[in-house]
């Protein structure tokens, strides 16, 4: 077990100074630390402004951790200490306007060309099968596709690819993704034990997401799918926020409710001024597996409508088939173990969609966007 304290890790950040004097330790910027399995996280919370002068700070911190006895690996971030929907300006109509053309000022992930979020309204909707087999619908049409997988409160990509074990280490103290199908995958589910993650804090799971996006070594990537945890909370508006994403694919099932968490999912990619690529609608038909009858037992079309109303692209439609459920608690995603059955077609056709999707914002730059 680990053998040394958060008491005792903070107390060793009496050695770093800061550049404007005094110690860090005492400087009141160190969130709670968290130690799992001799893995020590934690964030450093600087002013925005501050942020650059601070990553000296924040390497030398990470190695002088990393050298306390018993400590295998550690993982320091910086936060800017800034509420997650700009808190100075209004929430007004158009107060999230990003002029044409302009950055978003997210840092880029170096080698990973554009970065997807799926997310949805709420739980259970199909989220993360469809970031599965939507990421090796993508590795199909030939790209360099990593997975991701940031629901930090339920990871479920180790079981969907029946992969376990923690990842090994890489060089200069990165870590290397877990590889299967073809893609890299990494999930916070490889680093903490099942059930460690729930109790995380707010600034731990934003800095265990951007060490797995930055401290990663994902490589040259065209595309990296984040499976992010559903909901529409702060968690997920502040990843929402901090992850330069190019884009976000929104699940949903047909049903009113679902369709109503979608929009909501939609309001807070727009809030952040991420382009939402589109919508998928999970489970849309049921085909009887005897019969080969289509039921439309969740009121189809759901969202392809919504979709229209809303000016959103619809991406396509998956059924609810048992075979789908099967592969994937089996640790073969449909789109790997029936690459030509008619479900890795429909993921394969929302896979195309989503990358047309990109490639139109790639041309046209950023979309202003109005909330
Ligand atoms: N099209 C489908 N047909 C049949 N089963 C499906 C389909 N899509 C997802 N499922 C099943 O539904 C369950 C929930 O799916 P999944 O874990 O992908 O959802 P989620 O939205 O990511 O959930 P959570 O939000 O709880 O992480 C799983 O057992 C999965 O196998």
């Amino acid at each position: 077990m680990t053998e040394f304290s958060k008491e005792q890790v903070l107390q060793s950040l009496k050695a770093i100074t800061l550049p404007e004097g005094g110690n860090l330790a005492d400087s009141g910027m160190v969130s709670d630390i968290f130690i799992s399995d001799g893995k020590v996280y934690f964030s450093l919370s600087v002013p925005e402004s501050r942020v650059e002068a601070f990553e000296p700070v924040r390497q030398s911190t990470q190695k002088h951790v990393n050298e306390l006895p018993g400590v295998t690996q550690t993982f320091v971030t910086l936060t800017a200490d800034k509420p997650a929907a700009s808190s100075s300006a209004p929430k007004s109509k158009g107060s999230q306007q990003q002029p044409k053309g302009e950055k978003p000022s997210k840092p880029e992930i170096p080698g990973i060309k554009s970065i997807i979020a799926v997310a949805s309204g709420k739980g259970g909707v199909g989220k993360s099968t469809t970031s599965v087999n939507l990421a090796l619908g993508l590795a199909a049409e030939g790209l360099k596709v990593g997975l991701l997988d940031a629901d930090i409160y339920g990871p479920s990509i180790p079981r969907l690819f029946g992969l376990s074990g923690r990842p090994l280490q890489g060089p200069g103290r990165t870590i290397l993704p877990m590889e299967k199908y073809g893609l890299k995958v990494m999930s916070i589910g490889f680093l903490v034990d099942e059930g460690t993650a729930v109790i995380w804090r707010g600034p731990m799971v934003q800095s265990a997401l951007m060490q797995m996006l930055k401290e990663v070594a994902w490589g040259e990537l065209d595309v990296l799918v984040v499976d992010m945890p559903p909901g529409t909370g702060d968690a997920q508006l502040t990843m929402a926020q901090q992850v330069p994403l190019a884009g976000s694919v929104v699940v949903s099932t047909p049903q009113d409710l679902a369709l109503i968490d979608a929009r909501k999912a939609i309001a807070m990619f727009n809030k952040v001024s991420v382009p939402v690529l589109g919508i998928v609608e999970n489970m849309s038909t049921f085909v009887c597996p005897n019969c080969g009858t289509v039921h439309n037992i969740f009121g189809h079309g759901g969202a392809k409508d919504e979709a229209e109303k809303i000016g959103v692209p619809f991406l396509g439609e998956v059924s609810l088939a048992m075979d789908i459920r099967e592969t994937s608690d089996a640790g073969t995603p449909v789109v790997a173990g029936a690459p030509d059955g008619p479900h890795a077609q429909a993921y394969k056709a929302i896979a195309s969609a989503t990358l047309a999707g990109l490639k139109g914002r790639e041309t046209k730059g950023p979309a202003i966007v109005f909330d």
